[in-house]
């Protein structure tokens, strides 16, 4: 495990004496991408500006590399944390050259060497060429790039974005997310990176990190997020999902309306305790020789798959994705049967 690169303990902070961001560590390796995920308002750059050195912290500290950056006894302004950053909107200096706004965190370089990175940064963000036309010149997908190359450019410890993306449509978006990847990883760059989207930070981040009201619920790798995840909110918030009222019947199974749900368990619940079961679309497994049928309440046709709606009970509704081949209406069956590997349980009215 490389050494911790960013490192937050016990981060407090608000705006006038209001606490937005409560109680938050996690820790950041040297070359890892991570993602704050969270609803609106959660105060994923509330954090983000405290890392920085734009927002002053209430309690707790962060430390960048070897140096405590933040805390209530110190401030190290935002120009000497070794950062770099792309905000949503391009902030790009629009009377400069996109070579000049590369270069521009580059002015103590002699001229020959700071030409090469801006070559080079640009080459990265696949622009190269460009190096004489303006910001107005490009388009909106174009400026983020300049953005990133420009963020990079002074080589930082730490890359932070907040959502740089969001204004682009989501096909744009989406490439550009997984451009992104490459590039960070390709210049070893340690970066933390907003977002609201969850496809974007599971195709992108070694750290998913999952905010609520301004807590932390869970940080940790996509896959433990979707497939473990601590808390109902992560759950609900990280995909697809639909809970299932059950009663632990062994180490293995919970007993529900559908019969027994069977897989690993992560608890240690005993028998006989009241649980939901997260259920994922893909733990519902389509099979035409199931004896379940379950009536289509929704179909939501994405091309390549289907995510039916199955309904259960007045209140409880299953998830089931298919290939699009598997083509059943709204109002007939499917025939599904529970493929479940682990169980995800939460206690009833938990948390
Ligand atoms: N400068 C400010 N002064 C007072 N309150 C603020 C300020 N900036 C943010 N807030 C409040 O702090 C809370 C967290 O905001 P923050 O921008 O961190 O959330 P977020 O998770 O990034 O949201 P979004 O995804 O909508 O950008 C919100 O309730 C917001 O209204």
């Amino acid at each position: 495990m490389n050494k911790a690169l960013l490192s937050i303990e016990n981060l407090a902070c608000g705006y006038h004496q209001q606490a937005v961001v409560k109680d938050l560590s996690l820790s950041l390796a040297a070359g890892e991408i991570a993602c704050l995920l969270g609803p609106s308002g959660c105060g994923k750059t509330t954090t983000l500006r405290a890392i920085a050195g734009l927002e002053p912290v209430s309690g707790g500290s962060i430390r960048i590399g070897d140096h405590t950056v933040s805390s209530l006894q110190q401030q190290l302004p935002p120009e000497q944390r070794g950062l770099g950053m792309v905000f949503q909107e391009h902030a790009l200096f629009p009377h400069l050259t996109v070579a000049d706004n590369v270069a521009f965190g580059l002015r103590k370089l002699p001229a020959g060497q700071r030409d090469e990175r801006v070559r080079e940064c640009l080459a990265r963000v696949r622009l190269a060429g460009m190096e004489t036309r303006y910001p107005h010149e490009l388009s909106g997908g174009q400026q983020q790039r300049v953005a990133l190359a420009r963020a990079l450019a002074p080589r930082p410890a730490l890359l932070l974005l907040d959502e740089p993306f969001a204004s682009l449509d989501l096909d744009l978006r989406r490439q550009l997310a997984r451009e992104l990847g490459d590039i960070l990883r390709e210049e070893n760059v340690t970066a933390l990176m907003v977002t609201h989207d969850q496809e974007e930070a599971f195709a992108l981040a070694d750290k998913v990190g999952v905010m609520n009201n301004g807590e932390l619920e869970q940080w940790d790798t996509p896959y433990n997020i979707y497939h473990a995840p601590a808390t109902r909110f992560v759950a609900e918030f990280a995909g697809y999902g639909a809970f299932l009222r059950g009663e632990v019947t062994t180490a293995h199974s919970v007993l529900t309306s559908l019969g027994e749900v069977s897989g690993r368990r992560q608890d240690t619940l005993t028998p006989g305790t009241a649980v939901d079961v997260l259920l994922r679309p893909e733990d519902l497994v389509a099979d035409e020789t199931a004896t379940l049928a379950l009536p289509v309440t929704r179909r939501q046709f994405t091309g390549a798959t289907i995510l039916y709606h199955l309904r259960i009970s007045a209140n409880e509704t299953l998830l089931c994705q298919t290939d699009s081949h598997i083509n059943v209406l709204e109002g007939d069956a499917l025939h599904v049967r529970l493929g479940t590997k682990h169980l995800v349980t939460f206690l009833v009215n938990s948390e």
